[in-house]
């Protein structure tokens, strides 16, 4: 475990002074995390992950910083284009101490794959045949994977669902499957491939789609933190962040900006650890739904003493083995980062960092707006944009903040009179 994750300061730090402070918290070489250094990957091993490889494209790497998951201090890599992410999740993760930081819980990693059957004459007697054979298809399914097997997972269970549509009634076939560290899209595709014939012979029908299912809701995980109004703004604030999540349960206008708040923090960690960030961000979303109607993710309320108790829950399809989490170098700096030995802790970290993130984000909109904090950090981007280099770009950014237009036209201005001595 770190010795603590929380890092006062390393903002001022330059990033190989932050590279060897979170080393030596993590107690292992600043060299260890030097796969961020170049993006981890060459041209090389970029064509051999896509095809019609050009190149690459860089995308920052950060670390929030003060994160305590249950009971654990964790040092979270998060890897986004956006500014105040990373500020965000990390002033949240600080207020959320006292009380203890966040605590998570997960249904387990177990993935779905669905086999569509079609030209069956009697669904219902259908689903009784199939289910009558459930441990033959468990059988097959399991002889497909022998390393899943031995690492303690498998295929569990056979559901068979009949789905009553608008045009026409469907039968389908899920194969309930315990991944263990996998994401577990490739091992309970093959599962789906090998099972459908036999599916489709018992059905007397045919097969149709034999894949997973990305909406994941069998591999929930769960985050809650509470945070002292004090340490949040006060009172006020927690009454306004408590209005402003009955907006986004009620709102699907509202909801998708809300989610999009926690998707800053979860996708970020999913990208930086190399995971399938569209599976998890499709996962949500499905979840989001999941009554019929797009509301928040997360649930705001107020506590016995006062205090703002926020939770998170969503499907959380994160693996350590296979995609390019194994295979590529800076993932798996971000996974040592991490200190995560199984997929499960991933996923609650992911969760945490949500949370964290939404609550930044609500937090700000609640008490000042966003435009200071988050404008404020996106000002160095706009001052590169409008030209200035080196030195310049702290001190443009400095001057259109202060001027209180973090806008385009003023930084092109402000750097003329920069450079004319002004
Ligand atoms: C940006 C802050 C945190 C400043 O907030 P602040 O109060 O000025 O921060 P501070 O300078 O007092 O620092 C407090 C702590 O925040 C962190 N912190 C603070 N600044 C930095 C920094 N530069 N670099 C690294 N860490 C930083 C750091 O942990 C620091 O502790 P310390 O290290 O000093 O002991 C605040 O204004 C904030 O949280 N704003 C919200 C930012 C945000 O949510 N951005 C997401 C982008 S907007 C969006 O896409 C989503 C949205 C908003 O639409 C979602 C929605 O509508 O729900
Ligand atoms: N709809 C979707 O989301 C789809 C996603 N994908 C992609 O699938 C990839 C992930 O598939 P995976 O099956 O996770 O990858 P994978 O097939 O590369 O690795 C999983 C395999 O690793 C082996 N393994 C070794 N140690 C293990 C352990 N401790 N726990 C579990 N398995 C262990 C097992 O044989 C297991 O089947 C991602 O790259 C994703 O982008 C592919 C198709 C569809």
């Amino acid at each position: 475990m770190a010795r603590t994750s929380r890092l006062s300061g390393l903002r001022s730090l330059a990033p190989h002074e932050r590279r060897a402070a979170i080393a030596a918290e993590l107690g292992i070489e600043p060299g260890d995390l030097g796969a961020f250094l170049d993006g981890g990957i060459d041209l090389e091993q970029a064509d051999r992950m896509v095809e019609h490889a050009i190149g690459t494209i860089g995308i920052p790497v950060g670390v929030a910083t003060n994160f305590v998951i249950d009971g654990r201090e964790i040092l979270v890599p998060m890897a986004t284009e956006e500014p105040s992410v990373i500020a965000a999740a990390s002033n949240v993760a600080r207020m959320a101490r006292p009380l203890g930081g966040f605590t998570t819980t997960t249904t387990g990693p177990i993935m779905q794959a669905q086999v569509q059957l079609l030209d069956v004459a009697d669904v219902h007697a259908a689903r009784a045949r199939i289910l009558e054979r459930e441990a033959e298809v468990l059988e097959l399914a399991n002889a497909q994977d022998p390393r899943l097997v031995e690492h303690g997972g498998g295929a569990r269970r056979v559901d068979v669902r009949i789905v009553e549509g608008e045009r026409r009634v469907h039968l389908v076939v899920h194969l309930v499957v315990d991944v263990r560290d996998a994401m577990g899209a490739n091992a309970v595709n093959t599962m789906a491939e090998a099972t459908a014939p036999l599916l489709a012979s018992i059905a007397q029908g045919r097969h149709l789609l034999r894949i997973l299912t990305n909406k994941a809701d069998l591999r929930l995980a769960r985050a809650r933190v509470a945070i002292r109004a004090e340490d949040i703004g006060g009172p006020q604030v927690v009454a306004d962040m408590l209005e402003a999540g009955a907006l986004a349960h009620d709102d699907p206008y509202r909801a998708a900006t809300h989610n999009k708040g926690i998707m800053n923090g979860v996708t970020a960690v999913v990208l930086a650890t190399g995971n399938d960030t569209r599976a998890v961000e499709a996962g949500a979303h499905a979840h989001a739904a999941r009554d019929g109607r797009y509301r928040s993710l997360s649930t705001w309320e107020r506590d016995a003493d006062g205090n703002l108790a926020a939770t998170l829950e969503l499907p959380m399809p994160v693996g350590l083995v296979g995609g390019a989490t194994r295979s590529h170098p800076a993932a798996q700096a971000a996974v040592r980062m991490t200190e995560v030995t199984t997929a499960d802790e991933l996923a609650r970290i992911v969760v945490a960092v949500g949370l964290a993130q939404n609550v930044g984000a609500v937090r700000a909109l609640s008490a000042e707006g966003i435009q200071r904090g988050h404008m404020g950090l996106h000002a160095r981007n706009v001052a590169v944009s409008a030209g200035a280099a080196g030195d310049e770009v702290d001190a443009l950014a400095a001057r259109i903040v202060a001027a209180g237009a973090v806008r385009a036209d003023v930084a092109e201005r402000e750097l003329a009179e920069l450079r004319a001595g002004r």
